[in-house]
């Protein structure tokens, strides 16, 4: 189980932004957060992949501490995926940074060949997101915290990319934080759902 255990959390300067906040994402589990803009939940899913450590509280995976080194076991998936790649490496060396994907996973995942030849910056969002989402699923990685990610897809896209996704978490139980304004996509996806609010979760 990946499980924030009484978190609490402050930028410097500001005001509480989470307050002892649990919750908990078993093996194979699909978890929806939601809450309104500016109201914590990617520093949330941030804290869950160790970016931030907590104030006070503390976030296991599994009943352990999160890895200093080696793969990250949690794999945090931002909204803009071009801030999460080296805008000077070929997208074959970025998809390739922590594995190789089979070449099925690959077709399953929209990913064209000729992609990989080309730099970052001259494939379009929805396709780098793609590109970000598969690299992330490389063996050893246990939960991924799904941020926004689908938002600029157009619709076939995002069922596409949401199919292959649940696909493969079924076949490796990996557990998912799905965070999105969209409650609609986070009902269709997942058997329990978190609303962030005045800095405390609601069970919805
Ligand atoms: N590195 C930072 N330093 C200082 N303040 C920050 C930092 N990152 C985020 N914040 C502030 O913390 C608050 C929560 O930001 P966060 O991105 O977690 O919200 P969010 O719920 O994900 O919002 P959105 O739905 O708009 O993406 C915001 O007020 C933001 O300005």
């Amino acid at each position: 189980m990946l499980e924030a255990c009484q978190v609490s959390f402050t930028f410097k300067a500001q005001p509480p932004l989470l307050k002892s906040i649990s919750m908990g994402v078993n093996a194979g589990e699909w978890v929806g957060l939601s809450g309104d803009s500016g109201a914590g939940k990617s520093t949330f899913g941030q804290l869950l992949a160790g970016y931030y450590l907590p104030y006070s509280g503390r976030v296991l995976v599994d009943g352990e501490k999160l890895p200093s080194r080696g793969i990250k076991p949690v794999q945090w998936l931002p909204q803009s995926p071009e801030l999460a790649v080296n805008p000077r490496w070929r997208v074959g060396r970025v998809l390739n940074e922590a594995w190789t994907p089979p070449e099925a996973l690959c077709r399953a995942f929209g990913i064209k060949p000729d992609w990989l030849k080309r730099l970052p910056g001259s494939l379009s969002g929805g396709e780098l997101q793609r590109i970000c989402v598969l690299r992330a699923l490389a063996p050893g990685v246990r939960y991924l915290i799904a941020d926004e990610i689908s938002t600029m897809l157009d619709p076939i896209t995002q069922v596409a990319l949401w199919q292959a996704l649940k696909a493969e978490a079924q076949t490796r139980r990996l557990g998912v934080l799905v965070i999105s304004h969209d409650t609609a996509l986070i009902k269709r996806l997942c058997s329990r759902h978190y609303h962030l609010k005045s800095s405390q979760l609601e069970a919805c």
